[in-house]
């Protein structure tokens, strides 16, 4: 049967890609969906706000929600201190079996800790599992109709603390109008939008940034 188009990117990694070199890897993931096949990576442009508010929090944990072929994760792991723990949750055992073999290619599998599931079933775990008291940082990436329900699943199994930062892809494109709505006019949160674009397109997407007040 013909490849998938995580699998063709897949193949474009291993092929033009440095092994080892994350850089290379998200260079090398930005022009395939630019030049051959679009796919739906925070991308190039968002990317740059992404890493800004990594750069800034400089968290010791953080939680992806919506790894797909692991471009955010490593735009993230790259540039997280030593001894810090990326989890990031996939629903797609496809994609994530994928984003296993970017992530590795890329030489920050010590950072990462990728599992496979449904974030409402694995957000109330996340204590069980990795002994996660609160996450500094928080990429949601996934369902766009979860982003309200898990923000409020991470509030009552106090994964938030005081400053934890929320980062939310696509409040636009597709959009999230449920969860805009939400932190915008919550009085425990402070929001702020970041106008960007759909990853490799013209058309309006952005960020929206959520401090947890406690
Ligand atoms: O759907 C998007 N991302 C979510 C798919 C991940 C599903 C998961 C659910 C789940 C549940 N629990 C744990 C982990 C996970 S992962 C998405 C879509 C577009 C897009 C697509 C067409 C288009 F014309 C315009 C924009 C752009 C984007 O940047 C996206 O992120
Ligand atoms: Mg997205």
């Amino acid at each position: 049967t013909r490849s998938t188009r995580p699998q063709r990117l897949l193949r474009a990694v291993q092929k033009k890609a440095i092994k080892g070199d994350p850089q290379s890897v998200i260079s090398t993931i930005d022009y395939f969906c630019r030049h051959s096949e679009w796919a739906m990576n925070v991308g190039d442009e968002k990317g740059v706000i992404l890493d800004s508010v990594v750069c800034e929090v400089s968290p010791s944990t953080a939680l992806e929600l919506g790894t797909y072929c692991g471009y955010s994760t490593v735009r993230i792991a790259r540039l997280l201190p030593p001894g810090t723990k990326l989890i990031t949750l996939e629903f797609n055992p496809d994609y994530a079996a994928v984003a296993r073999q970017i992530i590795e290619y890329s030489g920050l599998q010590d950072k990462i800790c990728l599992v496979e599931g449904a974030s409402g079933d694995l957000i109330p775990k996340m204590q069980e599992l990795f002994g996660i008291k609160t996450f500094d940082f928080v990429f949601l990436d996934h369902w766009k109709d979860r982003y309200l329900p898990d923000i409020k699943l991470l509030e009552e199994c106090q994964l938030l603390r005081k400053g934890s930062i929320l980062l939310a892809d696509n409040v636009i494109c597709p959009g999230t109008p449920d969860y805009l709505e939400y932190v915008r006019n919550s009085p425990r949160y402070e929001s702020k939008y970041f106008k960007s674009h759909l990853e490799y397109t013209k058309v309006e997407d952005g960020l929206e940034k959520s401090v947890f007040l406690g």
